[in-house]
């Protein structure tokens, strides 16, 4: 029995429709809903018993499951894109996400053409499995500060990769604890006494015979991390190097050279391409927020339609609790973020594709931007996200507190995701360098492009104030960008004044980093409702579809606009009156997205066995399935737990004098 079915006759769309936009296209959706059922049906994938397992036995199931996986990739003939939809629903961190992730990327995008040609061939085939050693002990962040060296030996045409101290020790990096057999180390190249920065190396770890370390490597997991299951599954490995040698070739020599008798050359390629790698993960994280925030979002929405409290009239069935404005005040902005997230993934993607194809032609002019909008939008989506999966999991009372809600594990599988590919706030800090940059530059003639083209109009929009009168003129999309471009210019502005008054630039930077913080913030929140605006410019088939997401898109801007009232406020674009007129319309917007809110989230068409929770199941049957899976926790298998004779009996048979009290 379908216990949401009139919720679902409620929805004012066509939802297989907006099922075809949420995945990108019909393609898309045709591949992700076969892969996701195929991974459904296969017991080789099931996961439900993740939470409960010991390290050991999570971590072995973790190695079968990706063994099983290539075995299933290479039987089906999957195609890169189904393969890669196939991790997805598999839904589990393992060691092969660094390797594809980021080894593959590291080779391909800092490695020169015989570097791919003699490494890649034996990673596609996973004869090599590898990670991207860069975090230390000591240094996450601060990547110029890793200790790690790698000394030019011209005798012996060979680097020796060296950690010098104990806060040198690779920390971190995922695959590396107990599985790869290489990896991309970073490491200060030396050559002659003379330092030249960080450089990649392609390091052998481990024997591909017997899987011992080789000699001079120590190496391991680092321990448990946060949460039941989750993250756990991952290797996040320690390693050392007392001396290892090899061959120069094995320098990552795409962005500069060392030459046989140990010259050092830079070609025309920018240094910054060393980083390549973590800009095409960030780009990815970006695309995957929409994806843990619609996931969260489903549960809490679907859980909400079936979840009563309070309000029963003359014996009548208690309020639906997604219907208390409270609930939707919650719940449907974190809706409206994952269309939001989804549709500027989509963007970044095209951005990132466009900036690889330009510098493939040496083009560099656009690196700092895609910089700028991936670290950014990295911080904001995954902030975002994780401070939603754990308002999802409010939004579910007491239930979402238990594991079978889903919500616990996913909140520590995603929370990481805000420090690992860079620190949100250290990210932010890049984006308001780049803005900062900006803004020094605008009397020079050089003409800001792109996301930043909206500084080219700082006359107009440092004098401008918002000409709304009634409530529905926050839905015109010309007024709501102009109010976001006015907030995200006058913001820097600000900061560009207020750092010009320190004699020191760098002083100056560190002490206002909190408001410089926030002006990226507003620069990165522009640039998501920018882009949810300009994709409702598109041609959106399906009845209803495109109202809908004018819906979302109105949710997205105007609760943003409310929860920084202040800033819009300071910045005199807006009077109290306009952003309570803003608040209003958002109200309405709830109002309208209600009715549709459970057919918005079957528009992920996410499986029972994605969503692992019971709580955001599809038929939504929430009561017996909780109280069936309560009977199956180990800890019910006896009646009479273990320990009970040793601990609990003693104390209750305890003649004690204070008994008598
Ligand atoms: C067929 C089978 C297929 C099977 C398919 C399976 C598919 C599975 C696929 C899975 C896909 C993906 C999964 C990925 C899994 C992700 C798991 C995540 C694991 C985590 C990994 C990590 O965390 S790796 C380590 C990441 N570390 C960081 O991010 C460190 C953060 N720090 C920095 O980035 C820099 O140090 C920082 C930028 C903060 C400062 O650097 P510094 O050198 O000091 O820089 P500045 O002096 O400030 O700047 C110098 C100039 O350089 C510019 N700049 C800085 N960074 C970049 C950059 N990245 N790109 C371009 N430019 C950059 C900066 O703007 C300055 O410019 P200016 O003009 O001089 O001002
Ligand atoms: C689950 C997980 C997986 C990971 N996988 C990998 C991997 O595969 N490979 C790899 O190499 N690394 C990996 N990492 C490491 C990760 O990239 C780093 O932890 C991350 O870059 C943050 O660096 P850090 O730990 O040095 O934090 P820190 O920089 O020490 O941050 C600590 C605090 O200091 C603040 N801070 C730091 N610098 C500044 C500044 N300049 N201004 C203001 N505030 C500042 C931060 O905001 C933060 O609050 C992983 C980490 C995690 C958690």
């Amino acid at each position: 029995m379908d216990y949401l079915a009139d919720e679902r006759k409620k929805a004012e769309f066509d939802v297989d429709e907006m099922k075809i936009v949420w995945a990108g296209s019909r393609h898309a959706f045709e591949v992700s809903d076969r892969i996701s059922k195929l991974v459904a049906n296969d017991p080789g994938f099931r996961k439900d018993t993740r939470t409960m397992l010991a390290r050991k036995e999570l971590f072995k199931n973790t190695l079968r499951k990706a063994a099983y996986a290539w075995k299933r990739i290479h039987d089906l003939h999957l195609s890169e894109e189904e393969a890669s939809r196939l991790r997805f629903y598999v839904d589990e961190p393992a060691y092969t996400d660094l390797h594809w992730g980021m080894f593959v990327p590291a080779i391909k995008g800092q490695g020169t053409d015989e570097q791919q040609k003699k490494w890649l061939p034996l990673a596609y085939k996973m004869q090599i499995i590898g990670c991207y050693a860069q975090t230390e002990l000591g240094h996450g962040s601060n990547v110029q500060g890793l200790e790690t060296t790698a000394t030019f030996d011209p005798q012996t045409d060979e680097f020796v990769i060296h950690s010098p101290t104990l806060t040198s020790s690779k920390w971190w990096p995922g695959g590396l604890g107990k599985v790869s057999t290489h990896g991309v180390v970073y490491a200060r190249l030396i050559i002659n006494g003379e330092e030249h920065g960080i450089h990649g190396f392609i390091v052998q770890l481990r024997s591909l015979e017997d899987h011992l370390p080789l000699p001079g490597v120590t190496v391991g997991d680092i321990g448990m991390k946060f949460g039941n299951g989750a993250y756990n599954t991952m290797d996040n490995g320690v390693l050392r190097f007392d001396h290892v040698r090899i061959p120069r070739n094995q320098m990552l020599m795409r962005v500069s050279q060392v030459t046989r008798d140990g010259k050092y050359k830079q070609s025309d390629v920018p240094r910054q391409l060393v980083y390549g790698t973590m800009v095409y993960v960030r780009q990815t994280i970006v695309a995957d927020a929409s994806c843990a925030l619609s996931r969260a979002v489903t549960i809490a929405t679907r859980y909400s339609a079936v979840r009563r409290q309070f309000g029963s009239q003359n014996g009548g069935p208690e309020t639906q609790v997604i219907d208390y404005k409270t609930q939707q005040n919650r719940l449907f902005p974190l809706l409206a973020s994952a269309y939001a997230f989804k549709f500027v993934g989509e963007w970044l993607t095209w951005l990132y594709n466009d900036v690889t194809q330009r510098l493939q032609a040496s083009d560099f002019s656009t690196l700092p931007e895609a910089h700028a909008c991936t670290a950014g939008l990295k911080s904001l989506t995954t902030t975002a996200t994780a401070d939603g999966i754990e308002e999802c999991r409010k939004l579910c009372g007491g239930h979402g507190y238990l594991c079978s809600s889903g919500l616990p594990e996913l909140f520590a599988v995603y929370v990481p995701a805000c420090t690992y590919e860079g620190d949100n706030t250290v990210l932010l800090l890049q984006v308001a360098r780049f803005l900062m940059k900006t803004v020094s530059q605008l009397g020079s003639g050089k003409k800001p492009l792109g996301t930043i083209s909206y500084m080219g109009k700082i006359e107009h929009l440092m004098q401008s104030r918002c000409t709304v009168q009634k409530a529905e003129d926050w839905l015109k999309p010309s007024q709501v960008l102009e109010a976001f471009e006015a907030r995200a210019v006058k913001m820097a502005v600000s900061c560009a004044k207020n750092l010009s008054k320190f004699t020191n630039p760098e002083e100056g930077f560190a002490e206002l980093s909190a408001d410089l913080v926030e002006a990226a913030v507003a620069h990165c929140q522009l640039i998501v409702v920018s882009k949810f605006i300009d994709k409702l410019q598109q041609d959106i088939p399906g009845k209803g579809v495109k109202q809908q997401l004018e819906a979302l898109c109105g949710i997205y801007y105007l609760y943003l606009l409310h929860k920084h009232q202040g800033d819009f406020l300071a910045t005199s674009y807006l009077t109290p009156k306009q952003a309570a007129l803003a608040n209003d319309q958002l109200r309405a917007l709830y109002t309208k997205v209600r009715p549709n809110a459970v057919a918005l989230v079957d528009s992920f068409n996410y499986t029972d066995h994605f969503l692992g929770s019971i709580l955001g199941c599809y038929d939504g049957n929430v009561y017996p399935k909780l109280y069936d899976a309560a009977w199956k926790d180990p800890l019910n298998d006896s009646v009479v737990p273990e320990g009970y004779h040793e601990y609990v009996r003693p104390l209750l048979k305890q003649q004690l004098h204070t008994a008598k009290l």
